[in-house]
This record gives C-alpha cells, structure tokens and sequence, in this order.
C-alpha cells in the first residue's frame, strides 16, 4: 500500500516515484521475454510489411488500421528513422520503438507482473473501485535513434467520464536524462484536459491519414519547456503516472537503451470509458485488475 506521505505527493505532483518496485532479476526477465517475443512472432519478417507504412505517404490509412487493430494484440512499432536503416539494410541496428498494447493480457510474463498484488494495492490506496487493466506498451527508446514522446495527458487517449485514469511505467534500465527518461509538469494534473485523440466518425470516407483526430485542442499544444522536471529513476523504479499529469520525454541519443514496460488503468467504477476513443473495449485486452 502507499504510505500517507507517498499519496500526499502523488496528489500533490500528479506523479509517485515508487523506488525498487520489481527486482533486477525482473528486469532482465522482461528484457529477454521481450527479446522472445520479437523471435517467436518473426517481428523482423514483418518489419518489410510495416516499412511500406513509412516508404509511402499514401499508406497512411494502412498505418492506421495497423494501429487501430494492435489493441488485443503483440504488434511490433517502429522508429521513425527506421526507413532509412532498413535502407542501408544495416542490421546492428535495432529499429523497433515499442511493442503494443495487449503484452499484459497475452503474455504470461507480463500479465505477471501487471496483475501483481502490489499493483492491486497501489490501485486501492488511489481509490480505484473496479479498476480495468485496457492496456500496456513495451517501449525501447533505442540508442542513438529512440525518438521522443511529444508532451501528452494520457487522458487525452483514454478518456473516460469523469477522467479517472491512471498510468503505470516501470523503468527496466537506468533512466537518466542522457537517455530520455521521463519528464513532468508537476501539478499540471490539476489543469483540464487539452485535447483529445478520438476515432473519426467519418471513417468510411475518410481521407488517408484521417482515421483519427484531435479534437478540444491541437496536438502540439506547446507547454513552456522550462516546467520539465526529468524523473532520473533506476533500474527497477515505477512511476505511478496521473491521466491528466502533463509528460513527455526526450530523443535518446546516448549509446544507452531506455526499455520501459508501461500499462494503463481506468476505473469502470461509475465511469464511462468514451465510446470514441482510439481504443474500444474488448474481452482480450480490457481485464479487470482484481479478477486476474
Ligand atoms: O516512456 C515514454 O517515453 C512515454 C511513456 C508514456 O507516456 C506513458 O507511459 O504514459
Ligand atoms: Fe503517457
């Protein structure tokens, strides 16, 4: 359970460092099952399918099914610089930028560690009464060429009514702000939602790349960059992460991995997960926390 002092901070923050959350040896359990993954499931066969998304402009209707439909699945996502070293075809490059969204309810591994009792401690120290695990991401943040993550709310994603959504992110390597560890807003949760990220209702006629669309705000609203505070956390560390908490984090350009393991829970206690999020509830990947 949290203390009172760590749920004062979380409350005041809108973000909880939870020191040693899971052990060194988890770490590396999840690295290597991740490792796993992208070998049992032929991820780098399928890379030349999903290149074709980022070699042609048009295909961005294809780009968009493929994320849609990745909810209840193990889809591999790649860098955006990873068209141009599938060009030079150099292979000691690692182009994958993360694994999405239903690890939690698919693999054993991760399903472990996302349904652990400490978790379903720290949801019922924040009040959650019916939490619902919707979903989860395994991001690399590769060396040298790990793109950043653009300043977000994770409400603007998973919206529900009223907000009551809450992240996850456990760091599996030393996160420093060399390799793009996260970064915060504090107490930007007690501001409104921005924006946000909805299914287009159009999508019949929808022109290519118009799947999805912002709405209540523009996608790059700017925050002032002087209000980042990077969250250094080490191998091992969580980060309890508030749905309306302003985050982001940098490019990697160190020789340094980032892998982090992240998943996201709302409360269907007397909420409404909005029927037009990116995201629609499901039997595979939508697990209630408690019952798993
Ligand atoms: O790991 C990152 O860089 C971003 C993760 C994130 O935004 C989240 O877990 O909500
Ligand atoms: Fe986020």
């Amino acid at each position: 359970m949290l203390t009172e002092e760590q749920l004062n901070k979380f409350e005041e923050d809108g973000y909880l460092v939870i020191k040693d959350f899971i052990n060194n040896e988890k770490c590396e359990e999840l690295k290597t099952e991740i490792d796993n993954v992208i070998e049992t499931n032929n991820f780098l066969d399928q890379v030349k399918t999903i290149s074709v998304f980022l070699a042609d402009e048009n295909s961005a209707k294809a780009a968009d099914e493929y994320f849609l439909t990745s909810v209840d699945k193990i889809r591999p996502f790649l860098e955006s610089k990873a068209k141009e070293i599938l060009e030079k075809n150099d292979k000691s490059v690692k182009i994958f930028n993360k694994i999405g969204h239903a690890l939690h309810a698919l693999n054993p591994k991760f399903k472990e560690v996302t349904f652990d009792s400490k978790v379903k401690e720290i949801f019922e120290s924040i009040g959650y009464k019916k939490p619902i695990v919707c979903q989860s991401m395994y991001i690399f943040k590769q060396p040298f060429i790990g793109g950043e993550v653009q300043p977000h709310q994770d409400g603007s994603y998973l919206y529900t009514e009223p907000l009551k959504v809450t992240g996850i992110w456990i760091a599996l390597e030393d996160c420093t702000s060399h390799n793009g560890c996260l970064e915060f807003i504090p107490g930007s949760h007690k501001g409104p939602l921005v924006t946000r990220f909805i299914r287009n209702p159009n999508k019949e006629e929808f022109e290519a790349g118009k799947h999805l669309i912002y709405t209540n705000g523009i996608p790059k609203f700017s925050y002032d960059d002087s209000k980042f505070i990077p969250a250094e956390v080490k191998k091992g560390d969580a980060i309890l992460i508030d749905g309306l908490v302003v985050h982001r984090s940098a490019p990697n350009l160190s020789p340094n991995s980032r892998n982090i393991y992240t998943f996201h829970v709302y409360d269907s206690d007397n909420v409404d997960f909005s029927k037009e999020n990116w995201m629609e509830p499901n039997s595979i990947s939508f697990l209630p926390l408690n019952e798993n």
